[in-house]
């Protein structure tokens, strides 16, 4: 079955709406620039009131590697997601401490070499809902996330197409700017019910 990661969670009732639609992991942005940028006492809360069965995951950008560490060994996040320029030392220093690894990559890099646990596979700009053209994917040789503009809409024909392992979403469930949870319960419903 293929999963799915609701990404970008910033206030409390989306934690309400991601324990009614039940993803498989959640995303907190750690990102200063992100407009879904949450704070270390934002995400304790939010990690308190989540399922616990729900992994969370944080996405950061070369972020400090004290802050990463931090916040997994505080329990808040269970994977840490790579967005930035961050090198292959830095992959290498959290597996020494078996801290679950999602290095993201644009679709435009040539190979995506890293010896993070996941693999994820964006468009050119993370976080913005903008579309790709998937069938110019190059499959990596790890299990692999695939982002970038997906929506409830749209989730079916990219798992037929590419079938990835996890399906990451952000601008797709929101309206106005703000998650939505009829479009979280209907791409988590699209996602686990495809044919992958
Ligand atoms: O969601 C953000 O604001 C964000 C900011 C900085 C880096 C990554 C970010 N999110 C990641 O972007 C994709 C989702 O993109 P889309 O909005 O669905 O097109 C996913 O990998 C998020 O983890």
């Amino acid at each position: 079955m293929t999963k799915i990661k609701l990404c970008g969670l910033f206030r409390k009732i989306d934690i309400d709406y991601a324990n009614e639609a039940q993803p498989d992991f959640v995303g907190f942005v750690f990102v200063k620039d992100s407009p879904r940028y949450i704070t270390l006492k934002k995400a304790l809360q939010f990690r308190q009131r989540l399922n616990a069965n729900i992994p969370a995951v944080g996405v950061f950008r070369d972020a400090p590697f004290s802050e990463m560490v931090n916040l997994y060994q505080l329990g808040v996040i269970q994977y840490v997601q790579l967005h930035g320029h961050e090198s292959e030392q830095v992959v290498n220093r959290l597996k020494q401490l078996r801290i679950p690894i999602i290095r993201a990559f644009s679709y435009t890099q040539s190979s995506f070499v890293t010896s993070a646990d996941y693999v994820l596979i964006d468009g050119m700009k993370p976080g913005s809902g903008g579309i790709w053209p998937w069938e110019k994917i190059t499959r990596p040789t790890q299990p692999f996330f695939l982002a970038g503009g997906l929506t409830p809409d749209n989730v079916t024909d990219a798992i037929q197409a590419v079938h990835p392992n996890v399906i990451d979403v952000s601008s797709g469930i929101e309206t106005q700017h703000v998650k939505d949870l009829q479009k979280m319960i209907k791409i988590v419903r699209s996602v686990h019910n495809a044919r992958n």
